[in-house]
């Protein structure tokens, strides 16, 4: 009888445990070390002051990635209820008071051992900018107010402000570059059209600007290793809320008592006061001489019409450059797609017109018979939407087809090249996130090093080197197993 070698399986058998508990141990220590830990997230806060209202948007990222390689999104966002900031010039307190209820939220929302290191900003736009040239001093009260409310709250507060023209213009374009992931790759950029209730900016990069023709509306950034001269304009005055003021001013330059506004529709009868419609910079200089009290708004509801009244609030004739937009204002050749926002969404969104690869001319005969219902008949088909926002969908639609040809010049074969957009990939169009990247140093100049692997490439390879060491362990013992197996065996 053969006798088997007693030490033959006990040897390959405690061999093999200890290589692949060796194994498993590395291939572990490799995971651990290199797996993103639980993720962790910072935080950013910035309050949208707008002219018709405020909203606060609160922004994370992955913590680990604050060497500006990490992906900014937007987690919540908090719609502040009443007016906008600058309606508060009587009550300067009441503007800091109105900004709790949305503090108190992302109060909540951020976690608590966050709060002391989350930056809080709150930027002004449009309807500051008018206060501020109207009354300073109210302007100045309205901050200070807002600024001790804010101070209340446990975050890192850095300043209210008011954003300029060209500054709001620029950080929305950054904002849609950057959620659609344009500035990161290098690829060709979007356009930016914002339409707000007292502004409206165009921001695009052109090939035809270098910015030598009309510096100021020129804006240079170097994200991502790579340079853009970006074209900017703010037009003050022709956000929608202000150009109705402007379309209104131009329809009650005699004082009337009645008008009838092709903009409104049939049946719409208001009567409104001449010191309220004129109690803007926008149209303060154009109020007639010693007009009624009040006026009656009333409505006819034709969308032709109603474009000849909005295309009074524009000059289209005088430029001394090579082109221009309107109002004189230097413009070079649209190019590329553009991303329309805030109110562009809005409006068209109501009306159902966001689809730009419908003719123009068909967008206009919706338009023509949406104007021409009458305003019983839209009440009784929008019994849930504000009245204010109702009444004025036709003005609104008709402004913005208006602003995008004979303003901006877009033509039938462009007007498709434009996305009209509310978010994108879960965040908010507008400027916020754009201003916030840039004061946090989010957006870095040069292109980050990218790692020389991918983190699952990395434990790929770690685990193969490991079956080959193992292997090559197993074989070098081959010598032993030999002279084991040479052994007497007792047969
Ligand atoms: N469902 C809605 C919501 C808002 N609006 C209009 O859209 C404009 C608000 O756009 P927004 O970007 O919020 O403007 P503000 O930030 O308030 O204005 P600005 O940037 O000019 O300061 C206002 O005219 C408001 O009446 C609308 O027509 N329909």
């Amino acid at each position: 009888m053969k006798e088997k070698n007693p030490w033959h399986m006990p040897v390959t058998i405690i061999i093999s445990v200890i290589g692949v508990i060796a194994i498993v141990a590395l291939v572990t220590v490799a995971v651990l070390q290199n797996k993103p830990l639980h993720q962790k997230y910072k935080y950013g806060i910035v309050l949208d002051a707008g002219s018709s209202h405020t909203a606060l948007y609160i922004y994370q990222w992955p913590a680990e990635k604050d060497n500006n390689t990490g992906r900014v999104e937007q987690t919540h966002s908090c719609k502040v209820k009443g007016k906008g900031i600058s309606s508060y010039a009587a009550d300067p307190w009441g503007a800091g008071e109105s900004l709790t209820v949305c503090m108190q939220e992302a109060k909540q929302q951020v976690p608590v051992k966050r709060h002391h290191e989350t930056p809080l900003y709150l930027g002004a736009t449009a309807g500051m900018r008018l206060l501020n040239m109207e009354n300073s001093s109210a302007s100045d009260k309205v901050f200070e107010a807002v600024e001790q409310a804010l101070q209340r709250f446990p975050f890192s507060y850095q300043g209210a402000r008011i954003l300029s023209g060209q500054e709001e213009g620029a950080f929305g374009w950054v904002t849609v570059n950057y959620l659609d992931d344009r500035l990161e790759q290098g690829l060709e950029t979007t356009g930016a059209l914002d339409l707000g209730g007292a502004s409206t900016q165009i921001s695009f990069v052109s090939d035809k600007y270098d910015g030598s023709e009309s510096p100021s509306n020129s804006v240079t950034f170097r994200l991502y290793g790579n340079d853009y001269n970006l074209y900017t304009h703010s037009f003050l005055c022709y956000g929608k809320d202000q150009a109705l003021r402007m379309a209104l001013a131009y329809q009650t330059q005699l004082g009337p008592r009645t008008i009838s506004d092709p903009c409104f529709h049939q049946g719409y009868n208001v009567s409104k006061e001449y010191s309220e419609l004129y109690n803007s910079p926008c149209v303060s200089d154009r109020k007639p001489n010693g007009p009624p009290v009040t006026f009656n708004h009333q409505g006819m509801g034709n969308f032709q019409q109603c474009q000849e009244v909005v295309k009074r609030i524009f000059n289209l004739t005088s430029c001394k450059y090579s082109q221009c937009s309107f109002n004189g204002v230097f413009q070079p050749l649209l190019q590329g797609p553009f991303g329309a926002f805030s109110a562009y969404y809005f409006v068209m969104n109501f009306l159902n017109l966001t689809d730009t690869s419908t003719p123009l001319e068909t967008v206009k005969d919706k338009l023509t018979q949406y104007c021409a219902t009458s305003w019983a008949q839209i009440r009784l088909e929008h019994p849930n939407v504000k009245t204010k926002y109702l009444a004025e969908y036709c003005f609104s639609g008709t402004y913005i087809l208006t602003l995008l040809t004979e303003g901006y010049n877009f033509t039938s074969e462009s007007y498709s090249n434009i996305n009209f957009i509310k978010k994108i990939k879960g965040s908010d169009a507008g400027w916020t996130l754009g201003y916030m990247l840039n004061l946090t140093n989010m957006i870095p100049a040069e292109a980050p090093d990218s790692p020389l692997l991918p983190h699952t490439g990395y434990v790929s390879i770690v685990t193969v080197m490991a079956l080959l060491l193992f292997l090559l362990f197993i074989l070098s013992l081959r010598p032993l197993w030999l002279r084991c197996s040479k052994r007497p065996q007792i047969v």
